[in-house]
């Protein structure tokens, strides 16, 4: 099957589930405005991915544009647009086996970012500790390193920084910020990713929540 052969009926189940998971998301207050885009990895080496500057709450599966799953390239000439944010889900595409990519402006993933990212420099977010981890499917659950880019205003540039380090780290956790702009996931299907995203809004939740930490703490926490 090439590229363009896109089988309508997988087209239009793909779609709905998008549609369905996007609405969800947006009523948790994660998509504001027009905010997010989500993409589901098709055979034949295609990915469908909502269409940009849609109200995310109010999606059909006819919202959906299908791209080159490694390049982003729209598949068809048509008359929606794929979401701006399109090379940051392929650059994902080609580097991990991911089979769904959700991208969300969620408050307490979104101020962890803005607190731990540099205008034009890589960051990191080490976690520790929290039983959550385990829910991201990590290699060793108990700690890892979130990347947190620069929010260039040219998104193929943030797609080139994420691709860069993506293959650079093999055993990257399936996540990543982007300072002062919100977080992406991904996994083998919608559900996993969206799962993957609860558990890490939920450690930026309580993170913000715990932190700074007090003298006492450091003293139980070092010892
Ligand atoms: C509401 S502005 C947010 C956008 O600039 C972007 O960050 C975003 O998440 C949605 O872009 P879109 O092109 O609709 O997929
Ligand atoms: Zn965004």
């Amino acid at each position: 099957m090439t590229h363009t052969a896109i089988d309508d009926g997988e087209r239009v189940r793909a779609g709905s589930e998008l549609a369905a998971f996007s609405r969800a998301l947006y009523e948790r207050g994660w998509m504001p405005g027009t905010a997010g885009n989500l993409s589901v990895r098709l055979p034949g080496g295609t990915a469908l991915i909502t269409a940009s500057g849609r109200d995310k709450g109010d999606m059909t599966a006819e919202d959906m544009v299908v791209v080159r799953a490694d390049t982003g390239e729209e598949a068809a000439p048509g008359p929606l647009r794929a979401s701006a944010e399109t090379t940051i889900h392929s650059a994902i595409y080609r580097t991990t086996d991911a089979g769904a990519v959700i991208h969300v402006h969620s408050p307490y993933a979104t101020a962890v970012a803005c607190r731990t990212g540099h205008r034009t420099h890589l960051n990191s977010l080490r976690i520790e500790r929290f039983e959550l981890l385990k829910g991201l499917g990590l290699d060793d659950p108990t700690r890892t390193e979130v990347p947190v880019f620069p929010n260039w205003p040219d998104v193929p540039r943030i797609a080139a920084d994420v691709a860069g380090h993506l293959a650079a780290t093999p055993h990257a956790p399936p996540a990543l910020l982007i300072t002062d702009h919100g977080i992406t996931t991904w996994g083998r299907d919608l559900a996993q990713a969206r799962n993957r995203l609860e558990c890490l809004e939920s450690i930026c939740q309580l993170l913000l929540m715990a932190g700074p930490e007090l003298p006492a703490e450091k003293e139980r926490l070092n010892s």
